[in-house]
């Protein structure tokens, strides 16, 4: 059977493996931490009841889980693996030390995708062994309804990388994007990113509440606030994206955003919906009031 691996188990690693190993592919979840791989199982009990809610029956969630597999040791994730989807943190640095140790270990013929948010495949390929076969493939959060995958390849991805890496998106349910060429945040987050940014600063700038910026959207028609957006990305996230984009561009917003989200957030361990609490508290945040949009 077809092995995958997905690197780093936490929001989106953990449901690419997931939507993979419930699409029929076997599965290792390599993480750095073991805590990520234990939090991972933590997310996929959750999956399970989604999926099911969704409609998939028990026997699939039990091949699901028996496809997948779990190890902090990269060298064991390597082996007979047909593609890598990397989930690890949008951080310049972490990726491009995980690609130097993948290389040590990843067979030539092996697939290798990316599902940074806002940077590129060409920002990392000194550190792949075979360029040619490297490549983005972007998921969005919640990817059993959001079932998008942007595929963006560098200026010397082969084609017939790029061609099996869209097979592969299908063959889990994804509806495939190819970008004619390289974009930070591809199409998705080129607009989601400042959308969510402009809110931060409204909000870091003392300019009005998360609640009163969320609504102002949720009554003009948007299907969510921003704020409810980062709850679901994930703060570290959002903190990792202001604070590199700031520091790379002089952008003093985004420097201040990436301090109030530490501060306020991250500091206190607030991450979001998986910790229970980021800008709202779950599972009954504010906005979820009969009264909240009056
Ligand atoms: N959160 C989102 O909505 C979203 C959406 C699309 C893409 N992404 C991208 O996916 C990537 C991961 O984001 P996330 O939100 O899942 O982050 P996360 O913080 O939830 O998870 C990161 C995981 O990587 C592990 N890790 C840390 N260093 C590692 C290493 N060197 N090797 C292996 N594992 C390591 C951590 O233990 C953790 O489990 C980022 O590039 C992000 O931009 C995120």
């Amino acid at each position: 059977m077809t092995k995958i691996m997905i690197a780093g188990g936490g929001t989106l690693g953990s449901q690419i493996a997931w939507q993979t190993a419930i699409s029929g592919f076997k599965v290792i979840v390599y993480d750095k931490n073991e805590s990520g791989l234990e939090d991972c199982k933590k997310f996929h009990q959750r999956y399970a009841r989604i999926y099911m809610d969704k409609g998939s029956d028990e026997s699939q969630i039990k091949r699901a889980i028996e496809n997948l597999s779990f190890t902090t040791d990269i060298q064991q994730a390597s082996e007979y693996v047909y593609l890598v989807s990397e989930s690890v943190p949008e951080n310049p640095k972490i990726k491009a030390a995980f690609y130097q140790e993948l290389s040590k270990h990843i067979d030539d013929s092996a697939i290798i995708t990316t599902n940074s948010s806002t940077l590129l495949p060409s920002d990392f390929v000194e550190f792949v062994s075979k360029p040619e076969r490297f490549l983005a493939m972007h998921f969005a959060n919640y990817i059993w309804q959001n079932n998008i995958a942007e595929i963006m390849g560098h200026k010397s991805t082969d084609a017939s990388a790029t061609e099996k890496t869209i097979q592969f998106a299908k063959d889990i349910g994804m509806v495939p994007v190819q970008l004619n060429k390289e974009q930070n945040g591809y199409i998705l987050n080129s607009i989601l990113v400042p959308f969510v940014s402009s809110a931060m600063a409204l909000v870091a700038n003392g300019v009005a509440t998360h609640e009163d910026v969320d609504k102002t959207m949720l009554v003009s028609g948007f299907a969510s606030g921003p704020f409810q957006i980062l709850d679901v990305v994930g703060l570290e996230t959002a903190y990792n994206i202001e604070h590199h984009w700031g520091t790379l561009l002089n952008d003093k917003q985004k420097l201040a955003n990436a301090a109030y989200v530490k501060e306020h957030y991250l500091d206190k361990g607030k991450l979001g919906i998986k910790t229970g609490e980021g800008f709202y508290k779950y599972p009954n945040p504010k906005f979820k009031d009969p009264g909240f949009l009056k």
